[in-house]
């Protein structure tokens, strides 16, 4: 069966491909990567490197990528630096750059100076565009509460830093690209910015949050049949 590795972002479990794995099942089996928890360093490209040997490992490659945020720059930095690894991109809510990010220096700051519960709420509560419901949103805080906060430091420098931009077009696997247009941190403009720059890029904005792969999971099962059928 084919195989969707699915990277979440910052500060985010792997639990929330668990509607999009539900979604797919039967069709795709969907390995969702606690990236945060690994051994480190965790800077974008390292963490590609990180993904690229559990592919190798426990897959043989290639497969589909799906990535989330920080996952989504992740699964970019991947494809570029192993396209023999990667058939097809999914994307969420990313961008190829944080140039007008709605808040990483404020998440920044406080991942230094306020590392905490309360710095995990507020991270987790703004990547929805409705609550969720309380005993995901425990699920979901259990595993923020147990990231190291090196991880969470080092991989959002990273990825403030970074400017993909010129890898985009050396990206040749068909990707599709997610995005929710009532996501706070990240606007359509940064989906359209990666559009642009990509050969194969089939761009689906949704009516949710920074989080489409769980707040519609049916649409994102969707994107990643549609995906699979344009594999080859
Ligand atoms: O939007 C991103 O790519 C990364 C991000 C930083 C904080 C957050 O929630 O997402």
């Amino acid at each position: 069966m084919p195989i969707l590795v699915a990277l979440p972002g910052t500060l985010c479990s792997p639990r929330v491909f668990d509607r999009l794995a539900a979604g797919v099942a039967g069709t795709v089996d969907v390995d969702a990567v606690d990236w945060m928890g690994g051994p480190g360093p965790w800077r974008i490209g390292d963490v590609a490197d990180f993904v690229a040997a559990r592919i190798e490992q426990r897959h043989g490659g290639p497969v589909l990528v799906a990535g989330h945020s920080t996952g989504g720059a992740i699964a970019l930095a991947l494809a570029a630096a192993r396209p023999d690894l990667v058939s097809g991109l999914l994307l969420a809510n990313t961008g190829a750059h944080m140039r007008g990010h709605g808040d990483v220096d404020r998440i920044l700051g406080t991942i230094a100076n306020g590392w905490g519960p309360r710095l995990h709420a507020a991270v987790l509560d703004r990547s929805f565009a409705e609550p969720v419901p309380a005993e995901v949103r425990d699920v979901l805080l259990a595993y923020a509460a147990g990231v190291p906060r090196a991880a969470a430091l080092e991989v959002l420098r990273s990825q403030r830093d970074e400017d993909l931009t010129p890898l985009l077009p050396g990206i040749t696997c068909p990707v599709t690209l997610l995005h929710g247009v009532h996501d706070r941190a990240r606007t359509v403009a940064d989906a359209e910015t990666i559009a642009a720059g990509l050969p194969d890029c089939d761009l689906r904005t949704l009516h949710t949050g920074h989080t489409p792969v769980w707040e519609d999971a049916p649409a994102t099962a969707d994107a990643v049949r549609d995906l699979l059928a344009r594999t080859g």
